[in-house]
C-alpha cells in the first residue's frame, strides 16, 4: 500500500488476518496521516517488530498461529515502547480485560467504529510521544519500583502493617503505574479514598489534578454538565462556560466515588466518554480529546448489580479492569493501636491541642467496638472522646455512649430509635465553633434525624420535607453514619 506520510510521521504495525479488515485499518490510519505496516499472523508481526520500532500496535485477538495476547506479552517481556491495542469480539469482555491488565493501551470492540479507532490510535501515539512509559503489567517485575517521596507519603498516610493493608499497599505501587482503570471495593469507612489518591500519587500522573467525584451527591439533572462541563447559556443558570471533572482531571486521575450510585442513563454517558476518550460540554459543537486515568469506588455489590439490571455491564468491564479491596478494620484488628495513634495526632494537630494519651484500658475498650463504619467511625469515635475528655489521658465513654453508629435495640419504636445525637458542640452566643465542620455536621446529623423520624424513616418523604432529592439525602445518611433503627437501613418508600 503506498505511504504518502511524511518520514517522520507516526509509525504503525497492524496485525489482522482478515485482509479487508486490514484494508479498512490500513485506509483509516492514511488518511490520519500515520505511515502503516501490516502483518497477517503472529509471527511476521513479531518479525517485524523485531526488525525495527513502531509507535502503535494494532492486533487482533484471534490470530491464524496464535493470541494477539501472545503478541502483547512478548511485547512487555523485552520491555517495547509501543503501546498496543488489541481488537476483540463483540462480547468477550474477558478477553478485553486479561488484554488491558496484560498492559494494552486498550481495547476496541469488533464491529469497529472507526471514529472510535481514530480517536483510540490518537490517544495511543499522544502518550507515547509524551514519553510516558508504557504500561507496565500489573504483576510484572518491570513495576518494582521505588516510589518517590510524595508517592511514598501518600502510602504511608494508609496507616496499618497488618498483612491485608501491606497487600493493598504493594498492588497499589504495582498497578498505579498501568493507565488501566481501577474499581477499588469495600465497606464504608475503610479508606477507598486514601487508596486511591494513593494509586494518583503512585503514578506517572502524580504532579497532574486527582479530581474527586462523588457520584450519589449529585443531582441527576446536572450530571452531565458537571462531568463533562457546559457551555454558556446552554441551560438556566449557565452564565458562564465551566469545566466539567472530565477537562478538570486532564492529565491526572479522575475519582469516581460511590459510582453504583450512577444513573442508568448517565452510565451510559460516562461508558462513551470513557471509550472515545472525548467528551463534549452542552452546548458545544465540538469535542474535547481528555486524558484522565478512571479510578472508581463503591461500597456496593456492582456485580449483583449488574445481574439485577441497575448497572451496565459494559461500564462495570470498563471500570473493573484492576480491583482493589480494601479489607475492613475487623479483619486487620492489629493496626488499631498505630491508627489510633495517628488519628488523635491528626486530630490534635487539627484542633491545636495537645496530642491526648491512649491508655492501655482504653485501647482494649477500643478492641471491643464493633466498629461497623471502619476508620471513619473510629476517627469520629476519637474526635468526640477527645473533645468530651477532661485532662491529657483520652477517656472513651462519653463518647461511647455519644455514638451515632452505637446499635440500637431493635425492639423500640422508630421514633425513639433513630440514632442517638452526640451534644451537638455548640457554641455559645457570639462564640465561634472551634471545629465548624464538626459543628456543621453535628446540625445537619440533628435535622436529618429528626426528619427521618417524623417521617418513620422514609428517605423519600424526609427528602421532600427537606428539599433534597432522595440521591442527596440517601448520600448525606451514608457520610454522617444515620443508622436506621434496628441498624437496618432506612427505606426509600416506607419504614425500614
Ligand atoms: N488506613 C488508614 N489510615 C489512616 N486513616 C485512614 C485509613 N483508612 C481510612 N482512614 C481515614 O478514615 C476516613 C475515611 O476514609 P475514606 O474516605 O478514604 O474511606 P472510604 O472507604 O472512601 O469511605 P466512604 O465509603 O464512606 O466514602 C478518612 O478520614 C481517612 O483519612
Amino acid at each position: 500500500m503506498s505511504q504518502p506520510s511524511a518520514p517522520s510521521a507516526p509509525q504503525v504495525l497492524v496485525v489482522d488476518d482478515e485482509p479487508d479488515l486490514r484494508t479498512l485499518y490500513e485506509l483509516t490510519l492514511l488518511r490520519e496521516g500515520y505511515r502503516v505496516d501490516a502483518a497477517a499472523t503472529l509471527e511476521d508481526g513479531w518479525q517485524q517488530l523485531q526488525d525495527r520500532p513502531f509507535d502503535v500496535v494494532i492486533t487482533d485477538m484471534r490470530l491464524p498461529d496464535g493470541m494477539g495476547l501472545e503478541l502483547l506479552q512478548r511485547m512487555q517481556a523485552q520491555q517495547r515502547p509501543e503501546r498496543c491495542i488489541v481488537m476483540t469480539a463483540y462480547g468477550s469482555a474477558e478477553n478485553a480485560v486479561e488484554a488491558l491488565k496484560a498492559g494494552a493501551f486498550d481495547y476496541l470492540t469488533k464491529p469497529v467504529d472507526l471514529r472510535q479507532f481514530r480517536n483510540v490510535v490518537a490517544s495511543a501515539i499522544l502518550e507515547r510521544n509524551n514519553g510516558t512509559p508504557r504500561a507496565p503489567r500489573p504483576n510484572g517485575a518491570a513495576m518494582k519500583e521505588r516510589p518517590s517521596g510524595a508517592a511514598q507519603s501518600a502510602l504511608d498516610r494508609m496507616v496499618g502493617q497488618s498483612a491485608p493493608m501491606l497487600q493493598v499497599k504493594d498492588r497499589i505501587s504495582k498497578v498505579a503505574r498501568s493507565m488501566a482503570p481501577v474499581l477499588v471495593r469495600g465497606e464504608s469507612g475503610t479508606g477507598k479514598e486514601l487508596a486511591a489518591r494513593a494509586l494518583h500519587a503512585c503514578s506517572h500522573r502524580g504532579e497532574g489534578p486527582f479530581v474527586t467525584v462523588n457520584c450519589g451527591a449529585i443531582p441527576e439533572s446536572l450530571l452531565e454538565a458537571e462531568f463533562f462541563g457546559a457551555r454558556k447559556g446552554s441551560y438556566t443558570g449557565a452564565t458562564a462556560d465551566r469545566e466539567g471533572y472530565f477537562q478538570a482531571a486532564q492529565g491526572g486521575t479522575l475519582f469516581l466515588d460511590e459510582i453504583g450510585d450512577l444513573p442508568l442513563p448517565m452510565q451510559s454517558k460516562l461508558l462513551r466518554a470513557i471509550q472515545e476518550r472525548q467528551v463534549r460540554a452542552i452546548g458545544s459543537t465540538q469535542e474535547d480529546a481528555v486524558d484522565v486515568r478512571i479510578v472508581s469506588a463503591t461500597h456496593r455489590d456492582l456485580a449483583a448489580d449488574v445481574a439485577s439490571g441497575r448497572f451496565r455491564q459494559d461500564l462495570y468491564y470498563r471500570l473493573n479492569v484492576i480491583e482493589l479491596v480494601m479489607p475492613p478494620l475487623r479483619e486487620r484488628r492489629e493496626d488499631l493501636p498505630a491508627l489510633c495513634e495517628a488519628l488523635l495526632g491528626r486530630i490534635a494537630q487539627d484542633s491545636g491541642m495537645p496530642v491526648p494519651v491512649l491508655s492501655p484500658a482504653v485501647l482494649d475498650e477500643l478492641a471491643q467496638q464493633p466498629l461497623p463504619g471502619n476508620v471513619r467511625e473510629l476517627e469520629n469515635l476519637l474526635h468526640r472522646a477527645a473533645a468530651l475528655s477532661d485532662g491529657q489521658v483520652l477517656q472513651i465513654d462519653a463518647a461511647l455512649s455519644a455514638s451515632p453508629e452505637s446499635p440500637v435495640p431493635p425492639s423500640a419504636a422508630p421514633a425513639a430509635t433513630a440514632a442517638p445525637i452526640a451534644p451537638a458542640p455548640a457554641p455559645a452566643a457570639g462564640d465561634m465553633p472551634s471545629d465548624l465542620q464538626a459543628y456543621l455536621d453535628q446540625q445537619e446529623r440533628e435535622i436529618l434525624v429528626r426528619a427521618l423520624q417524623e417521617t418513620g424513616f422514609n428517605r423519600t418523604a424526609a427528602a421532600q420535607r427537606l428539599g433534597l432529592s432522595l440521591r442527596q439525602i440517601r448520600y448525606r445518611i451514608a457520610r454522617l453514619g444515620i443508622a436506621a433503627p434496628g441498624g437496618e437501613e432506612a427505606n426509600d418508600n416506607g419504614a425500614a
